[in-house]
């Protein structure tokens, strides 16, 4: 095996807020050292491009996979000159999650990988959900094996992004799943506000929590669901958004309401599986109002880790991912997937 393996990470989330790129080096499959790390803000015209991907033609599509492919590829770019990076074997990049629907064997990330390579003259590995939901898998969460191999301290990960995911153990296997949405749907709220996010969950902490709301949304039949499940921004507009626009309530109020649901949904994941101890990452953790609501009704300790992984957890294991890839091991595993096998997922564009 060729160590150490020198690898770049781009995560470009549900949230939409950025980039998240990291550098890191991986000395076996349970060794890691994160050597750079930087976020991208986006720009507020690719921001609404990436947003309104959904209704574009397919022509439109094709299009935007390809520029957002040459501005991810010219992105690594500039961060391999500002750090003098040296040492490079690939780049792994989840790309912009458009569609997500594996009960129909799509799901959709764009951010064209061979315009990434060709950008920034380098090994790109990229395309992660496509064979998983092929396989019949969920295509997501795919980080678990990530948790298991590099972060296997803590009785279970938690990510709190645009929806949030957990992993653990059970029965010498690693089971996740997706809990809730998360920052898309607070997002979705705040910017009616006129603002980008909820910052520390001020807004949210405003309102009035309204109770038939809460309840109807933890009725959704997802929840009722056992794993392996995912959500996509399809089910969060077709389902989630309908029930909260029903009840003609102020912003602040359906902030709040949204938020107590989340902690009631992530208090139940904890006390079924006995979560005792557990890490968390994503922009969530940054979120005062929703952390400490969670604190106040569950009895699960919460661990926050340093700035680095609360924020590019990710991106790191998607290096991680393009590693294993890199190596032709598996880096999707059917007990959290549902795939019919487990497998070793992604494509991988040589620098020409
Ligand atoms: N101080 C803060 N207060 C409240 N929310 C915050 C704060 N800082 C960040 N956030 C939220 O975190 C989001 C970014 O989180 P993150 O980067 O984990 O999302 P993501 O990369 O889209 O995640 P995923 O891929 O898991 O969906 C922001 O859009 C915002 O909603
Ligand atoms: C389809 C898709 O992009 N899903 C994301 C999303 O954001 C969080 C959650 O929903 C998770 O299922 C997944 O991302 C993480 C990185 C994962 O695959 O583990």
């Amino acid at each position: 095996m060729k160590n150490p393996i020198y690898c770049i990470g781009l995560m470009s989330g549900t949230s939409l807020d950025g980039l998240d790129i990291c550098y890191v080096r991986f000395d076996s499959d349970t060794s890691f050292e994160i050597l750079q790390t930087e976020g991208i803000v986006y720009s507020s015209v690719m921001k609404n491009q990436l947003k309104n991907a959904y209704q574009m033609s397919a022509m439109q599509l094709c299009e935007l996979d390809v520029q957002f492919g040459y501005y991810l590829g010219e992105q690594v770019k500039l961060f391999v000159d500002k750090h003098q990076i040296e040492h490079l074997d690939f780049v792994a990049s989840h790309g912009q999650t458009i569609f997500h629907q594996p009960n129909k064997n799509f799901t959709l990330q764009i951010g064209n990988g061979a315009a990434i390579s060709s950008k920034c003259q380098q090994r790109v590995i990229c395309d992660f959900r496509t064979q998983d939901v092929i396989l019949g898998g969920q295509g997501a969460p795919l980080v678990p094996i990530g948790d298991e191999l590099l972060f296997n301290q803590y009785d279970a990960c938690l990510n709190l992004g645009g929806f949030s995911n957990i992993s653990m153990n059970r029965d010498g296997k690693r089971i996740a799943f997706d809990v809730c949405p998360i920052n898309i749907v607070l997002n979705f709220y705040a910017n009616q506000l006129g603002l980008d996010y909820d910052k520390n969950g001020e807004n949210a902490s405003k309102g009035k929590v309204n109770q038939r709301l809460v309840e109807e949304l933890n009725q959704l039949n997802f929840y009722l669901q056992s794993y392996p499940k995912s959500l996509g921004f399809e089910w969060v507009e077709t389902e989630f958004l309908t029930i909260v626009e029903k009840y003609d309530i102020s912003i602040e109020d359906k902030l709040i309401s949204c938020v107590d649901h989340m902690v009631y949904q992530l208090k139940l994941v904890f006390d079924n599986y006995d979560i005792n101890k557990v890490l968390i990452t994503g922009g969530g953790v940054r979120n005062e109002f929703l952390i400490s609501l969670l604190k106040q009704k569950s009895s699960t300790e919460l661990i926050i880790p340093n700035d680095d992984l609360i924020d590019f957890k990710e991106a790191l294991i998607f290096a991680f991912l393009g590693y294993k890839r890199f190596l032709n091991q598996v880096n999707c595993l059917t007990s959290v997937t549902g795939a019919i096998k487990d497998h070793s997922s992604g494509i991988i564009y040589e620098a020409i």
